[in-house]
């Protein structure tokens, strides 16, 4: 049998492992990396998030490891859970081959660590903190690789590793080859390479796009105080297989964890303060998909790679570009579609607009459901799942006096009607937007006073476009502009208008704070 992957020109015991593990073509990533690593040239590599750059390395790495009983290699992964699956993954590709890989990162005993060492492993992965416990401790030695790759380079410049790297690298021989991989390469890379690589060539499989092209991504406006209740009316009413939600910070993976538990969701957080068996055991759940959902802090955005992720949801806007497009890029993997969700509040829409313009294009905004919709998006599900226990009939006891007492005094569709409305907790009361009553605007709009006019240096026009910059809406939004020398007063529909409010009241026009307020009805 022939592989897309016979071309390269590699041993027949790695294309058959390629084979087993269900690889038909070379993505392009690999297609025009694979040629060139084989020269044994220094490469910097970059594609989109899933798109195989794991193999992408570890095929030509394997091809050049030989029976040797020394480490061989070495690659170096922001966090400990991507250490172990692309440990894992290059354990696939070598399967044929006996060649022996090992993964080392913090949190498990060093001491099994040491044993395996030990023993004669070709190929370390690690996170670079224990990797350099075991040089120091001369547990482990890189004079003899013959490769040295980095992924996600650039992440691990950002969480402060630098003089790590610089350091591990410092042990390493010099004639190796020296990879580096990531989706996103920003510029401090560039230094990095010029010391520690030889004239590397670039490689690079990313179209126009940063962000993985099969992902859909929606945005959500919402308040700091609602964003829970935001949060759960998207999980429900959308069709989640598997998804990841992202918080900002260990403390908010930790709260939202429970507040999601408690309201019945199954979940589980993932964050550094657990112990390494905790991370362990969250992971697994998640990859057997034992939970729906895995809450976790930008410990999960990087490499991670679970099939069947559906749905990303960024219930903490992530604080840089980089940062969006490697949390979203956990879904949409090898060629499958994913959603990817962010919920802003008021105070955020300037930094989604920055994130927009650095991943080049917009996203499209989605409307929160209503509570109804909820309910009735969630009813087929209730429906099935009422019907499949009615058919099980696993009908107990101890509900009986209950329900005969029920039925004898009420009909049939009220008890089932006052049930649902407790298990749904809805009462058919949809929470009113926030209300600013008669405003004197036309029907539909609100109208609001802002305390700048003409003599701010301002104009009708301009005003609509700092209004749509500094909400996320858009300049054709606002409707009716009565400017004068001190005071505007301007129209937006009801729908945006308490988001446009919130976010306004926390802005600066021309360099002046602003007051805003709903307007008075024209005559009163
Ligand atoms: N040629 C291929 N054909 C089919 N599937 C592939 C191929 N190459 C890799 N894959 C699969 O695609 C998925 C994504 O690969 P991988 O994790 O290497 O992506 P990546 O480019 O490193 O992404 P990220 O930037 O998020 O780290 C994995 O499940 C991998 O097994
Ligand atoms: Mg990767």
């Amino acid at each position: 049998m022939t592989t897309g992957f016979t071309k390269f020109n590699i041993a027949k015991d790695i294309t058959n492992a390629i084979e087993e593990m269900g690889f038909e073509q070379p993505s392009p990533i690999q297609e025009k990396v694979i040629p060139v690593i084989l020269e044994k040239v220094d490469v910097i590599g970059q594609a989109q998030t899933g798109t195989g750059k794991t193999a992408a390395f570890g095929i030509p790495l394997i091809e050049k490891t030989t029976p040797k009983n020394e480490v061989q290699a070495i690659v170096l992964t922001p966090t400990r859970e991507l250490a172990m699956q692309v440990a894992g993954e290059i354990q696939k590709i070598a399967k044929h081959k006996r060649t022996r890989v090992l993964p080392i990162y913090g949190g498990q005993s060093i001491e099994m660590q040491i044993k395996a060492l030990k023993r004669g492993v070709q190929i370390v992965i690690g996170t670079p903190g224990r990797v350099l416990d075991h040089l120091r401790r001369k547990t482990l030695k890189l004079d003899k690789i013959h490769t040295f790759i980095l992924d996600e380079a650039d992440e691990m410049l950002n969480m402060g590793f630098i003089s790590d790297i610089e350091e591990i690298i410092g042990q390493a021989n010099n004639d190796r080859q020296t990879l580096l991989f990531s989706a996103t390469m920003p510029h401090e890379i560039k230094r990095l390479a010029r010391n520690y690589m030889k004239s590397p060539r670039i490689v690079s499989a990313t179209p126009n796009k940063v962000t993985a092209t099969k992902v859909d991504q929606v945005y959500y406006q919402t308040f700091d105080k609602n964003k829970v209740d935001t949060l759960c009316r998207i999980l429900d009413s959308n069709e989640i297989d598997l998804g990841i939600i992202f918080s900002r910070t260990k403390k908010g993976v930790a709260e939202l964890t429970e507040s999601l538990q408690a309201r019945g969701y199954v979940t589980d957080g993932l964050h550094g303060d657990l112990t390494q068996m905790q991370r362990d055991k969250v992971m697994n759940k998640f990859r057997m998909c034992k939970i729906d959902f895995l809450i976790a802090t930008d410990v999960a955005a990087r490499g991670i790679d679970v099939e069947n992720v559906t749905h990303v949801i960024n219930y903490d806007i992530p604080q840089d570009p980089e940062s969006y497009v490697h949390r979203i890029g956990r879904t949409g993997r090898a060629g499958r579609q994913g959603i990817a969700i962010t919920l802003v509040t008021p105070a955020e829409m300037k930094h989604l607009r920055s994130i927009e313009s650095e991943i080049g294009m917009p996203l499209e905004q989605g409307k929160v459901p209503t509570m109804k919709e909820v309910v009735i998006k969630r009813s087929q599900v209730w429906k099935k799942q009422i019907i499949e226990t009615i058919n099980k009939g696993e009908a107990d006891d101890a509900f009986t006096p209950l329900i005969n007492e029920l039925l004898e005094n009420h009909e049939p569709k009220d008890v089932l009607h006052a049930m649902m409305k407790l298990a749904f907790s809805y009462d058919g009361i949809e929470e009113e937007p926030m209300d600013f009553g008669d405003t004197g605007g036309k029907p539909g709009m609100v109208r609001f006073f802002l305390n700048v006019g003409r003599s701010a240096n301002l104009q009708p026009k301009m005003l609509a476009e700092e209004i749509a910059k500094s909400t996320g809406i858009s300049a054709h939004t606002v409707g009716r502009i009565d400017m004068f020398d001190k005071f505007t007063f301007f129209e937006i529909p009801k729908e945006p208008a308490p988001f446009v409010y919130e976010s306004l009241k926390q802005t600066r026009l021309n360099g002046m704070r602003i007051f805003i307020q709903p307007a008075k009805p024209r005559n009163s």
